[in-house]
């Protein structure tokens, strides 16, 4: 198996054992591979003018308005056009908007088939390997069966379908999550007006397996590289299909919603009034990539946060276990190697991203730190009587 990739740093480091990124399993998947002398690494397409099947993985970003942004992958499959062989298929495994696999068959002269992915992120190499479905979409039977048989001898159930439907699955399924997330959160919301506790309702509610035990955390919204973006992306098809997709729309302005939110917690957690103002107030952020796990900020609901609270006036200082400076945008908050930084002379804690070992830190010692033992936190992940203990005024979602 060859990768291709256009960015050189990152084909010389995964030539030398690098993966750019932090995935578990993944550095031992790669230099496993490089030793048994089956996976290589290039920038020079030419290495797969051999190929019996192409896998197309490369980024749809947002784009104007909503749409996904095709550029890259326009350009990968021009690149792609003089150097394969006749009998090879392309398999579309990039997120794209419905009528795309179609196109880059008329573009080939060849079958396409649409097969999009559906890891996670921090969990890419064991969810690939142990898929909950595997999706095929094509018109060309023979070049779908070969797709299909890449993924022998794993035991997922394989969905056959046409490339729009396969397409649609895709977004489908992240809008969906997406939804769920939205839908928690605005309850957590009415929790708190209500006295109810957000656990309680949504451990009855993962209870029922139709409803499902996943992504009924609360927390400070969703994000990532993908969410946003593929929400974003079916909105735009839904609208140009004329069909009004008001509960996903709903669902993206509830996160956004949620960001605010988080910030008036903090305002009201910190200044003791919903008109308190945050100007000049030091505030220390724990967790900055989009979720646990991962080193990744892109579109991450943490920065989102962050923007707004630093719009209010407040000085941010940041830290997160899996993220280093040299994965980090910079902006408004400053990102420090050591969580007591964070806490040094803090008037309040916010934290934005579920890391287990945060549970573990010293938390009365880190209370002695702050000017203000105050914590926000907005995935419920700490034990508030233990905070209490130490001396923090605790805030969570929902309760
Ligand atoms: N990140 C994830 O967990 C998942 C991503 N996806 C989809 O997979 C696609 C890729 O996403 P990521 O891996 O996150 O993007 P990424 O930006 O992390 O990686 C994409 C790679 O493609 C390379 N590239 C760009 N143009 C190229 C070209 N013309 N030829 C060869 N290589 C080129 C880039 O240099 C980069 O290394 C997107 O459509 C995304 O929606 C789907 C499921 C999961
Ligand atoms: O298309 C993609 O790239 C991928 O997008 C998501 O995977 P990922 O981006 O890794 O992130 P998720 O684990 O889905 O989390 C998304 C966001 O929702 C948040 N979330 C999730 C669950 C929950 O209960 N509460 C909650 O706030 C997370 O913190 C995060 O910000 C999907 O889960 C994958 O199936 C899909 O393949």
């Amino acid at each position: 198996m060859t990768g291709v990739d256009i960015d050189a740093r990152k084909v010389a480091g995964l030539c030398r054992g690098e993966v750019p990124i932090a995935e578990p399993g993944l550095d031992a998947l790669v230099a496993e591979g490089l030793a048994r002398g089956g996976l290589a690494f290039t920038t020079d397409l030419r290495a797969l003018a051999e190929s019996d099947v192409v896998l197309l993985c490369v980024p749809t970003p947002t784009g104007p308005e909503g749409t996904a942004d095709l550029r890259a992958y326009d350009a990968a499959v021009d690149s792609l056009a003089p150097v394969l062989a006749p009998h090879c298929v392309v398999a579309v495994k990039s997120t794209v908007p419905v009528g795309t696999t179609a196109r880059t068959a008329r573009v080939l002269g060849r079958p396409a088939v649409s097969n999009p992915e559906f890891l996670r992120e921090g969990h890419a190499a064991h969810d690939f390997l142990h898929p909950d479905r595997i999706v095929v979409g094509g018109t060309d039977p023979s070049a779908a069966d070969r797709v299909a048989a890449l993924y022998d001898g794993l035991t997922a159930p394989v969905v056959h379908t046409d490339p729009t439907s396969s397409e649609l699955a895709k977004y489908a399924s992240n809008a969906f999550l997406a939804l769920k997330v939205s839908y928690v959160n605005v309850l957590a919301e009415l929790c708190e007006r209500l006295g109810a506790d957000i656990a309680d309702v949504a451990e009855t509610m993962r209870l029922d397996p139709r409803i499902g035990a996943a992504f009924l955390s609360p927390g400070p919204g969703w994000g990532g590289s993908c969410l946003p973006k593929d929400t974003r992306a079916l909105l735009h098809t839904a609208a140009e299909a004329g069909v009004d997709f008001a509960v996903l729309a709903e669902a993206v302005a509830a996160n956004r919603h949620q960001h605010e939110r988080v910030v008036e917690k903090v305002r009201q957690a910190v200044t003791g009034s919903t008109e308190g103002s945050l100007q000049g107030s030091r505030l220390g952020l724990l967790g900055l990539a989009f979720k646990a796990g991962t080193d990744d900020v892109r579109d991450s609901p943490a920065l989102a946060v962050a923007a707004r609270l630093a719009e209010a006036g407040a000085v941010l200082t940041g830290y997160d276990p899996g993220v280093d400076r040299d994965g980090f945008p910079g902006g408004v908050v400053q990102l420090v190697d050591d969580v007591t930084l964070v806490a040094k002379d803090a008037a309040g804690l916010v934290l934005l991203t579920e890391w287990p070992e945060f549970r573990e830190l010293d938390w009365p010692h880190l209370a002695d730190l702050t000017h203000h033992a105050t914590i926000v936190d907005t995935r419920n992940l700490l034990d508030s009587a233990m905070l209490t203990r130490a001396g923090f005024t605790y805030f969570g979602l929902g309760r």
